[in-house]
C-alpha cells in the first residue's frame, strides 16, 4: 500500500498553460480537456513540436505559467521539492552511469523521495519495481556496465518506485528493443491503472501509442492539433498535418488499429527548427 490517499476524482487539469524559451514562445495559453485518473496518455508530435517542453513544464523543471491541477491539488502552486514529492518525471537522457548497482540505484531514488518509510518498506517496493518490470537480473549489475537500454529500464524503475500521482515519461522507449518497448510500455499501464495514476508519455513510435494509451495529445508545428481517443486522433488527416506524411490507418489481422507510413507528403515540415505559430512577430 502507497503511503499516497489516492483521489479517485483525481484528474490532471492544464488550463492557460504558458512556456517557452527567451525568444521563443512554446505554448501560448494551452488549454487541454480534463484527464481522468488510471490514463496512460501519450504525447505525440513531430520532432521540435514541444513535447519535451511541455512534460518539463508541468514538472516544474521549466519557467510556465497557467494553471495546473492535479485533482484538488494546485499543482502549479507547488514548486521544488513539495512539486517532486507528486510527480515522477523521467527525462529523455539516461540516468547517469554510475558505480552504483542497478537495486542501490532504485532504493535511493526511492529513499530521496520518501525518507519517511523503513527499511523493509524500501526493499518491498524496490523489489516490486523490480518484479513488476522484470528486472531481477540486472539487479546486482554497476549502473556503468549495463546498456543504454537496461540504464533506461533502470530510470523508468526509479521513477516508478517513489509511486507518484503523476508520471511524465520523455521517449522511455527510444534506447529500447521490440520486447521491453512493451515491457515498458505495459507495466507503466499497469502502475497507473492499478494506482489510480496519470501518466504522459512522449513518444515517437505512433503504433505503440494507438495500441496501449487511453489518451493521446496530438501537437502540430501550429500547435495544440488534437486530444482524445488514440483512434479519433491518429487519423490520416491528423498524420498528414502533424507529420508532414502520407499514412493509411488499417485494420491488422486482430482487429486493431495500425498505422503504414508511406511518404512525406509535405516539404513545409522539412525545416525541423521550423515552428509555424511562431513564425512572424517572433523571427
Ligand atoms: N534550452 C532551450 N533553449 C531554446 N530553445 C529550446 C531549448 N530547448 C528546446 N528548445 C526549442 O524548443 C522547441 C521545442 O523543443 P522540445 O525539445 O520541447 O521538442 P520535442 O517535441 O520534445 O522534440 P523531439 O521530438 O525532437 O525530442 C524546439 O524548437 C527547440 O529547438
Amino acid at each position: 500500500m502507497s503511503h499516497h490517499v489516492f483521489d479517485s476524482q483525481a484528474s490532471l487539469k492544464i488550463s492557460q498553460l504558458t512556456t517557452g524559451y527567451q525568444r521563443r514562445m512554446i505554448f501560448d495559453q494551452l488549454d487541454l480537456p480534463p484527464l481522468p485518473a488510471g490514463s496512460l496518455v501519450g504525447v505525440l508530435g513531430p520532432n521540435a513540436v514541444g513535447k519535451s517542453t511541455f512534460l518539463k513544464a508541468i514538472a516544474g523543471m521549466r519557467p510556465a505559467k497557467g494553471d495546473i491541477h492535479l485533482g484538488e491539488l494546485a499543482l502549479s502552486s507547488l514548486h521544488g521539492a513539495n512539486r517532486m514529492r507528486h510527480v515522477g518525471y523521467l527525462p529523455q537522457t539516461l540516468p547517469q552511469p554510475t558505480s552504483l548497482v542497478a537495486y542501490e540505484a532504485v532504493a535511493s531514488a526511492c529513499r530521496a523521495a520518501r525518507a519517511e518509510l523503513s527499511r523493509k518498506a524500501t526493499d518491498s517496493l524496490v523489489e516490486q519495481v523490480f518484479a513488476r518490470l522484470s528486472l531481477h537480473s540486472l539487479a546486482f549489475r554497476r549502473m556503468d556496465t549495463l546498456s543504454g537500454g537496461q540504464r533506461q529500464m533502470v530510470g523508468l524503475a526509479q521513477a516508478l518506485v517513489r509511486q507518484p500521482q503523476l508520471l511524465l515519461l520523455d521517449e522511455p522507449t527510444s534506447a529500447l528493443d521490440l520486447r521491453w518497448q512493451l515491457a515498458l510500455i505495459e507495466g507503466v499501464r499497469g502502475v497507473v491503472q492499478e494506482q489510480q495514476a496519470i501518466c504522459l508519455i512522449a513518444l515517437h513510435d505512433i503504433n505503440l501509442a494507438l495500441r496501449f494509451c487511453d489518451q493521446i495529445i496530438l501537437f502540430a508545428p501550429s500547435g495544440l492539433l488534437a486530444t482524445g481517443a488514440p483512434r479519433e486522433v491518429i487519423t490520416a488527416e491528423h498524420l498528414r498535418e502533424a507529420y508532414g506524411i502520407e499514412a493509411r490507418i488499417e485494420s491488422c489481422s486482430l482487429g486493431h488499429p495500425v498505422v503504414l507510413t508511406d511518404r512525406v507528403a509535405d516539404s513545409a515540415h522539412a525545416d525541423i527548427g521550423h515552428i509555424t505559430r511562431d513564425a512572424g512577430a517572433r523571427r
